[in-house]
């Protein structure tokens, strides 16, 4: 039976709100004083799902946004603003919350769809766990396979061209700067004043599918893409989100401890670092 494309649409709003009022029943516990969130259209339903908790559950607990847009969500749902900036040395979240726009089978991501990546990275990095909220469009094996726009990469304005060089050396053949929404002339500018591009690869391999950093046809593994993007003189922040299975720690934790995926036949589905 073909749905229509508005139907499609509805299939995937509900999908994400079926995702993200489960993700908050499992993973905001009542103690917790302190949750990251992130940025997107599925963050939303988060954000919905915990003020539905109401003042008595969250009163006690501070919002900490990945950007201008959680910010706002954050203080439209009466909820208490504060900032990563703030948190002590030496002090993690409870949990974070965030949207993708590619899971693979080992729970690394592609985020930055929405320009938030660096401010997401640090959030989520912050967290004891990093919880991931997606809909069933977001499940791939490799990254790449499902997310093609690219890696969305954070660069310095006046370093883009060079960056855009060392891209294509590495493989990407069509990197390019994303360009300002309609009404925008020029580049998209992020939170923190700097430009994206957005850098398509061939899909990832997972570091357990080869030894070397490449595969026989050139692709890269994960890790080793990663690795080689952040090194790239200019870049402040790249959109892979990866490294060792359920590793929370203060420094650099990027993977979900889980990730919720709202699935077209109306189930959840969770991913977790060893199913
Ligand atoms: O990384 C992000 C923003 O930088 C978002 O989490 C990602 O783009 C998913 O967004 P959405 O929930 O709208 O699909």
């Amino acid at each position: 039976m073909s749905t229509t494309a508005e139907e499609q649409a509805k299939l995937v709003e509900t999908s994400k709100r079926l995702a993200a009022y489960q993700a908050v029943k499992d993973h905001l516990l009542p103690e917790y004083t302190r949750i990251g969130i992130g940025s997107g259209s599925t963050v939303v339903y988060v954000v919905e799902a915990i003020a539905a908790l109401g003042p008595a559950a969250t009163s006690k607990m501070a919002f900490y946004p990945t950007g201008s847009q959680s910010e706002e969500l954050i203080e439209a749902a009466g909820l208490t603003l504060q900032y990563i900036s703030k948190l002590p040395a030496g002090q993690q979240l409870d949990v974070a919350f965030d949207g993708a726009d590619e899971v693979d089978d080992d729970l690394n991501l592609i985020k930055g769809g929405g320009a938030c990546l660096w401010q997401e990275k640090i959030v989520a990095a912050s967290a004891k766990q990093f919880v991931c909220v997606a809909d069933f469009r977001k499940l791939s094996p490799r990254l790449g396979m499902a997310w093609k726009k690219g890696i969305p990469i954070e660069v310095l304005p006046m370093a883009a061209p060079r960056v855009l060089d060392e891209l294509q050396r590495m493989g990407s053949q069509t990197p390019r700067i994303r360009p300002g929404l309609p009404g925008k002339a020029g580049a998209i500018v992020t939170d923190n004043g700097l430009w994206i591009i957005d850098a398509p690869f061939a899909p990832l391999l997972l570091p357990k599918d080869t030894e070397a950093d490449r595969g026989s046809d050139g692709a890269w593994t994960v890790d080793a893409l990663a690795d080689g993007l952040i090194k790239i003189p200019g870049v402040a922040e790249i959109g892979l989100f990866y490294g060792k299975n359920g590793l929370q720690v203060a420094s650099g934790a990027q993977k979900p401890v889980a990730a919720y995926f709202g699935m077209a036949d109306g189930s959840v589905e969770v991913k977790t670092p060893s199913s």
